[in-house]
């Protein structure tokens, strides 16, 4: 048969190569670059060029401060970087001893850019009073978790969430509080066992339990009954939470075109979505037409749920909502908002109690007098508030607990976005980051005895003290200030630190009134996990429980 080339019957010529180039191919690097001239070759070149260009753009700002930290030599604090996981939190306490006599800010190497920290208050309160358009905590924050990629653009450019959290959040915190206890009853019963302690002392790995503890009773009031039980739901909301701080450090070092092909990749965004959509997705739809309904015939909806669904819903329906959008929302971007506040605080919550719990278990020199605090107010007043705000040991022991295990080293972290000089002369380019070395502050700006000791009733005996000079609640938990940064401090202090002290005084209530707890004789109270600045409570550790 004969064989059609293309409308020729005669063969193509073979194409070959010149002699020279031929030998030059048979040659292991000529043959690299050769591939390097491929498609994948090309894509894989160029990125890693974009990697290298900007971790030197973002180690480019020359900020005219001492670092700490750095290897000397050109490429110093680039190399540096590789070491912050393990040395960030040493650096910031080495930096912090050594330019507070002379009040100095100095620098460090964090992942992608050097991070900035006055030791001198003034500069700090310089800091914390310049607007949002010119040293950005919200741009800093968006930037470290990528929040545009891992949960949605929105959450960045309308924080109406604020809103929610300081208005909606702060009112129903006097109705709340039956649900959380009733929510936390059932959820430790089902985590740790109905039978913990009965029969003596039980093993209880305490951040297995209060994860799932916390992610319920707060979903209590974000979602209500019965998505808040709902273990795919839970799994979904504590998984993606953690997923948004790993893959958010991630995409912050890749270039921005990088970064919306990857998020998928490293987070599995729309799996997580899609069984948002599943679970939340038609709770607002339902809603929505309800409202409608309402709106259409005039009437009121009487036993319309309190919760952040109805929350969003309500803000986000507004025509011209108080953001002053006036935009009708996705339905992605709503998920997303629930996310966002599951994000906020579902670990932030759970390490705090797990920590006062690894606390008030290696001192059990503590817990008679908690239980009797505990038990006095809550037999005469039950749960409320009020009768929380009573339990001043307990906040005491909450302030200690947070003090020593602040879950980040550093808080009230800023961008300039435009150059700012401070009136030292410390001068910042647009770009640089700065922020107060939160547990050096802790340790060393106040002059309390052994500082570095753990001492649960100390601010409680102070808030005596205080209160009888007309200063009530300086030490309280929830009070924030240099000498407490645990929240942070001005105005972007965490808005649901209320709702949170509130969550955490029920939760040990709980947990002290109803149990002894002590330590493992051989292991004594687990060691925090710390990477970079973070401070993580021992997922391992273990506390034995025996009922009261
Ligand atoms: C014990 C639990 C918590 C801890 C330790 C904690 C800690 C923090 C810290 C350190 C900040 C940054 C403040 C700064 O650096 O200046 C922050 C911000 C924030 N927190 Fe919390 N938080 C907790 C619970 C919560 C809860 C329960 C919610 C929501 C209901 C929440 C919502 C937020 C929000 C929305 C921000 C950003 C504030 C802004 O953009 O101005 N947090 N939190």
């Amino acid at each position: 048969m004969e064989v059609c080339y293309f409308g020729s019957t005669s063969p193509p010529p073979t194409f070959r190569l010149p002699p020279l180039l031929e030998s030059l191919l048979q040659h292991r690097i000529t043959r690299e670059v050769v591939l390097l001239l491929t498609p994948w070759g090309l894509t894989l070149s160029v990125t890693t060029c974009l990697l290298l260009w900007t971790f030197w753009k973002s180690y480019s700002l020359r900020v005219n401060v001492p670092t700490i930290g750095a290897s000397p030599g050109p490429f110093g604090g680039w190399r540096a970087m590789f070491k912050y996981f393990s040395h960030g939190s040493e650096w910031i306490a080495e930096g912090y001893d050594k330019y507070t006599p002379t009040a100095q800010t100095f620098k460090i190497p964090s992942i992608s850019r050097y991070i900035l920290f006055p030791t001198s208050t003034k500069i700090l309160e310089e800091m914390m009073a310049e607007p949002d358009h010119v040293l950005s905590f919200g741009e800093a924050l968006t930037e470290k978790l990528a929040v545009e990629w891992t949960l949605h653009p929105s959450i960045k450019y309308d924080p109406y969430h604020l809103q929610l959290i300081r208005t909606k959040l702060t009112q129903r915190l006097s109705t709340i509080l039956p649900e959380v206890m009733d929510e936390l009853v059932t959820a430790w019963g089902d985590g740790a066992g109905g039978d913990v302690g009965k029969e003596g002392w039980t093993r209880v790995r305490v951040w297995e339990v209060m994860v799932v503890v916390v992610a319920r009773t707060t979903n209590r009031m974000f979602v209500g009954l019965p998505l808040c039980r709902d273990q795919e739901y839970l799994d979904n909301v504590i998984a993606y939470s953690l997923k948004v701080v790993k893959a958010g450090a991630i995409l912050d070092i890749l270039p921005r075109f990088l970064r919306a092909p990857l998020t998928n990749l490293l987070m599995q965004k729309s799996h997580h979505y899609a069984l948002m959509r599943k679970h939340v997705g038609h709770i607002f739809r339902e809603r929505k037409a309800k409202m409608q309904e309402c709106l259409a015939s005039g009437q009121e909806w009487k036993d319309c749920p309190d919760d952040l669904i109805q929350w969003i819903l309500d803000f986000s329906e507004e025509e011209g909502g108080s953001s002053g959008s006036g935009k009708r929302r996705e339905e992605e971007e709503l998920i997303a908002r629930i996310l966002f506040m599951n994000f906020a605080s579902i670990h932030t919550t759970a390490t705090t109690v797990t920590q006062a719990i690894f606390d008030i278990a290696a001192h059990p020199e503590l817990q008679p007098d908690l239980h009797i605090e505990i038990t006095e107010v809550l037999s005469k007043e039950g749960m409320s508030k009020q009768s929380l705000t009573k339990m001043k040991k307990l906040d005491s022991v909450i302030r200690e607990s947070q003090r020593l295990n602040t879950i980040s080293t550093i808080t009230m972290m800023r961008k300039s976005l435009i150059p700012y000089t401070f009136s030292d002369g410390t001068h910042l380019p647009t770009g640089t980051w700065i922020a107060a070395p939160a547990t050096a502050l802790q340790r060393s700006l106040l002059s309390i005895p052994n500082p570095a000791v753990f001492n649960g009733f100390r601010w409680e005996r102070l808030r005596v003290e205080e209160e009888e000079a007309g200063r009530p609640g300086r030490y309280a938990a929830v009070t924030t200030s240099f000498e407490h940064l645990v929240f942070g401090h001005g105005k972007h202090a965490c808005p649901g630190r209320f709702f949170a002290v509130n969550e955490l005084k029920v939760l040990l209530a709980h947990v002290v009134g109803r149990f002894e707890m002590r330590c493992l004789p051989e292991q004594g109270r687990p060691k925090n996990w710390i990477f970079g600045v973070a401070c993580r409570a021992d997922p391992e550790g273990v506390v034995e429980f025996r009922l009261r």
